[in-house]
């Protein structure tokens, strides 16, 4: 359902700044899939995401959602496929509006009519439902400006209102980094219940190789633009901290964010 063919990206080619974030990458994700991914600093795992975004463009390869090629639409015109969720919690919802407003608001998203930060009564009592489902209370709080609430609660509501519209892919990166571990634990488990209450197909990036191994069905390994290792369903199974750790080894010259061994 999401093909990626043979990618690449450069930034600042023919400089002496020159990077080469993606180097003819190939991905491919079924429906219902949730793929982690990890890898070494500057691997090209956010630009990865970002060109399935839209947000960058590619040099060279192609992108299809459900067959659809989607590699020239814009971040704008893909929006109604793709649901993110950012590292930084303020990324992802809009502080000066309330709750229910950012509600309304991801509702609309990729519409080109609509009611925008209209909340009608049947809207307010979905927010409520789906609120609930966080278990954090938000449910009572639905004119409470988001600027108000904990990094946590902002990251459960964006984790929310990524999955609300059921996108065609849900996009993770690194959601949980900012968040001390109670909270991360907390919207680590959101993660899990939204994506398989929803089906949805997910890419997550993580510096985190147990949230990598415990979440999602299959992982792999970025170093360099390029992917280094992958493991499916049922070789994700049998994978283990020391086993990726291994693999990682044997790229020569690689060394793992130090985050990576913290639980
Ligand atoms: N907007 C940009 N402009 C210039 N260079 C960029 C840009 N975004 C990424 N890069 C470069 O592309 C390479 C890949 O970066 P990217 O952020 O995708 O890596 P990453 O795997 O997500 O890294 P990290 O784990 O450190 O966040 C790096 O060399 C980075 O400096």
């Amino acid at each position: 359902m999401l093909n990626i063919d043979r990618i690449s990206k450069t930034f600042f080619a023919g400089t002496i700044n020159e990077r080469k974030a993606l180097v003819d990458l190939s991905l491919q994700l079924d429906e219902g899939d949730f793929v982690t991914v990890i890898g070494s600093n500057g691997a090209g795992k956010s630009t990865l995401l970002n060109t399935v975004a839209g947000r960058y463009s590619v040099d060279t390869g192609s992108l299809s959602i459900d067959g659809k090629p989607v590699t020239k639409l814009k971040e704008f015109q893909r929006a109604r496929y793709v649901g993110r969720v950012f590292q930084d919690p303020m990324a992802g919802t809009a502080p000066d509006l309330t709750i229910e407003q950012n509600l309304s608001l991801a509702l609309q998203r990729g519409k080109t009519r609509g009611l925008g930060l209209g909340v009608t009564k049947s809207r307010r009592a979905r927010f409520v439902e789906e609120l609930k489902s966080l278990e954090l209370g938000l449910e009572n709080r639905l004119t409470a400006k988001v600027g108000l609430l904990s990094g946590g609660q902002r990251q459960a509501l964006s984790l929310l209102m990524a999955g609300f519209t059921q996108p065609r892919i849900l996009l993770l990166d690194e959601h949980t980094a900012a968040l001390d571990p109670q909270r991360a634990a907390l919207v680590t488990d959101l993660t899990e219940r939204i994506v398989s209450s929803g089906g949805l197909t997910t890419l997550m990036v993580t510096h985190n190789m147990e949230q990598a191994l415990k979440l999602g069905n299959r992982l792999i390994m970025m170093h360099e633009g390029r992917i280094v290792f992958q493991a499916s369903a049922e070789e994700k199974k049998k994978l283990t901290v020391p086993l990726l750790l291994a693999e990682f080894a044997k790229i020569k010259g690689a060394s793992f964010d130090d985050r990576a061994l913290l639980a």
